[in-house]
């Protein structure tokens, strides 16, 4: 049963609705961890359409940067008094919910406080500071960004210095290069008065790393930047517009407070997992909305014919649209639930290394790496893909793909480029490679089950036993993918010792490897994305539920193994035969999910405000609101344009009377 069927819609997307084997809200709560969740969301959902004064006055693809940013300042301000009425502000799902509906996608002033310069304050101060900033940072009294990134320098050799002073006891901070200067930061170039700064620490000429430090970067009551500190706007990019990025030049700042030294040095890296943490579900999401607005335009869009004489059919019934629609859903969905447990591990192991225990940093840090990585540069590629299968109107800012596609182009950038990232999850596996190859586990007691890696050290068969059954077998499927994974694990490990062995350094030997080792790290990667998927799937009680994802699941495992066909078959393990019946499940999968398609994005419970596309409207109707949009466009506000008769108008007219003479 479909619950978003109502009479006055789009007739195809009525009769699609109808077609539902399940029930959409079984699917929604599946998807966002239960029935009071999803009940949740759409009472946020409701506040948020009630009070119109946090709505976009138009919408912000007819907007300046200056009046995206005005109307997100404006929202900023009065949006304290609206979350405590709108969520639960403990639970950090529904406030994340609250304020994607308020500021939508393209950025907004306060995000980098929320996201990554406020966490950073709880978990990285001590008792005294925490007295003096936690409760004035989560009354908003100052906006802390957080500064890492330099105009041209690597993480490790930051150039930003953090000086100790014996004499006065105090920290001097300084941009001592042109590429030390901070670049990128969030809010930084505007919006924020504060900004934890990374600097190498230096006390008494030895270098202690990279810290973190407080600094306030512009006066409290006058906003303007304090004496040293030369900040702005680092200027238009091709997305997140509504957020002023910025940079920022240190000339002998002196930060408050003194040093104490974190429980352990990795606790300096908590917000970025967190945020890498909380990027792969929304990768998942942005994959789902896409897919959500894509399939629901094929349902009403009508071309051609498939066969002749029997009238123009619905572009949701080429099999090529569904091949290019239908795996992006199945991976938006992997994403989601791969996120969602991740996320939950995240903030155990985070509390953990709190109490001293880093026993699991290392697990977390590779899986948390490898997700982000994988998941923005599928969901990247995947976007296009949606874009491109709505035709013309896809490239229409009236579709919402330009500002949805053009802000996921950062999720492949931001926290970690997606390459340097692949490349620490091969250190990760090549620890264990060693330990392989060596028979012994490093700091791991064998009794203690480990479900993220423990498939390295077991044998799997040597042959892939993927076969035509009628019932897919999943195990058999996940299987391959542990094989791929550990035989590329092994071969990038033996290949770097070997290269090692004929005289390479360590890092030499790496580059000549990375290639292979970010092969490995795509394929273990795959392999979690691949079992938490299957074990969600297999948590699901009531058949009609649990047949549509079985659906799902099929086509994202055996679409999965067609990526990676290469890697199974240059050894033989997977045979020329097995990959036929690999696209016999794809096209089998396809079809099943077709009638079910527009109910399942039904079930995302995406409202218009998320999607933010004429052409994924629930209504269905399109074309009547697409002419609205282009109307709406402030172009239209003048049947002339006033600089018409000063250029084209003068140009026309010239013309006319040069040929008239
Ligand atoms: C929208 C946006 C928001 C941001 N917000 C913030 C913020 O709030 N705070 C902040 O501090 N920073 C922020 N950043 C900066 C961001 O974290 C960095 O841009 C990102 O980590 C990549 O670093 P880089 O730009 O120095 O790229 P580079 O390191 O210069 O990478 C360029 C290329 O070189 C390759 N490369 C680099 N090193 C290696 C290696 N070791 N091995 C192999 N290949 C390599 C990469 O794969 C990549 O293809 C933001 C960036 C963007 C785009």
């Amino acid at each position: 049963m479909n619950h978003q069927i109502k009479k006055d819609d789009n007739p195809d997307l009525i009769e699609e609705r109808s077609k539902a084997t399940f029930d959409t809200d079984a699917f929604g709560a599946f998807i966002w961890g239960g029935y009071n969740n999803l009940k949740r969301r759409r009472e946020i959902a409701r506040y948020y359409e009630d009070h119109k004064e946090l709505h976009d006055t138009v919408p912000i693809a007819f907007m300046t940067r200056e009046e995206k940013l005005e109307n997100a300042y404006r929202k900023a301000s009065i949006f304290e008094n609206h979350i405590k009425k709108a969520c639960d502000v403990n639970n950090p799902e529904e406030v994340r919910y609250f304020n994607w509906l308020v500021y939508h996608i393209d950025g907004h002033p306060t995000s980098v406080h929320s996201i990554m310069g406020f966490p950073t304050i709880i978990n990285q101060s001590d008792k005294e500071q925490q007295e003096r900033w936690l409760q004035s940072g989560e009354n908003r009294e100052y906006l802390a960004t957080y500064a890492q990134t330099e105009l041209g320098t690597n993480i490790k050799k930051l150039e930003t210095t953090a000086t100790y002073d014996q004499k006065t006891e105090e920290f001097i901070l300084n941009s001592p290069t042109v590429t030390s200067l901070k670049w990128w930061p969030g809010n930084m170039g505007h919006s924020h008065n504060v900004a934890i700064v990374m600097a190498q620490l230096w006390i008494n000429n030895k270098c202690y790393g990279p810290h973190p430090f407080f600094v306030q970067i512009r006066d409290p009551k006058t906003h303007k930047p304090l004496p040293g500190i030369t900040v702005g706007d680092i200027g238009p990019k091709f997305g997140l517009n509504t957020t002023d990025n910025g940079f920022l030049k240190l000339d002998h700042v002196f930060p408050n407070g003194t040093y104490v030294p974190p429980v352990h040095d990795k606790i300096a890296y908590s917000s970025m997992m967190l945020v890498r943490a909380i990027i792969t579900p929304l990768m998942g999401e942005n994959l789902c909305i896409g897919a959500t607005i894509a399939i629901r335009y094929s349902a009403i869009r009508r071309q051609g014919e498939i066969k002749p004489g029997d009238g123009e059919v619905q572009i949701l019934d080429y099999q090529t649209q569904q091949h290019r629609l239908f795996p992006q859903l199945a991976r938006g969905i992997a994403f989601l639930l791969a996120g969602r447990n991740t996320y939950n591990f995240c903030n155990n192991v985070l509390k953990d290394i709190k109490n001293g225990d880093v026993s699991l940093l290392a697990d977390l840090h590779a899986i948390l790496c490898g997700l982000k990585a994988i998941s923005s540069y599928q969901a990247e590629l995947g976007l296009e893909q949606c874009r491109m299968a709505c035709g013309g109107h896809g490239y229409s800012a009236a579709s919402g793909f330009p500002l949805l596609n053009s802000n996921q182009f950062n999720g492949v950038t931001v926290e970690g480029d997606n390459l340097v990232l692949l490349l620490q999850v091969a250190r990760y596996l090549m620890k264990r490679a060693k330990e392989i190859r060596y028979e012994i586990r490093y700091g791991q007691q064998p009794s203690k089950p480990n479900e993220i890696y423990d498939y390295l050290f077991d044998d799997a068969p040597k042959k892939c036993l993927i076969d035509q059954a009628y019932v897919p077998n999943y195990k058999n499927v996940l299987e391959s993918f542990e094989y791929l994974s550990k035989k590329l694990t092994l071969q990038a490990y033996d290949k770097l010792e070997q290269l090692k062995q004929r005289g390479r350094t360590s890092e030499v030997a790496w580059n000549e490897c990375s290639v292979e080792l970010c092969k490995a790290a795509r394929a273990h990667i795959r392999t979690f994305l691949a079992r938490t998927f299957i074990n969600e799937v297999n948590q699901v009680n009531g058949l009609p539920l649990l047949t549509v994802l079985k659906d799902l699941l099929q086509l994202y495992l055996f679409y999965e193994v067609k990526e990676c066909m290469a890697g199974l078959m240059e050894d033989g393990y997977m045979l020329g035969q097995q990959l036929h019946y690999v696209k016999k499940n794809i096209y089998e999968a396809l079809s099943k999910i077709r009638p079910n398609a527009v109910s399942i994005v039904d079930s995302f419970d995406f409202t218009d405000r998320e999607l933010n596309s004429v052409l994924g409207r629930r209504d269905g109707h399109v074309y009547e609101n697409l002419l609205k949009w282009a109307q709406a466009s402030p172009l239209n506000k003048h049947d002339v344009l006033p600089f018409h008769h000063k250029y084209l108008g003068r140009m026309m007219e010239e013309a006319r009377q040069k040929s008239r003479l």
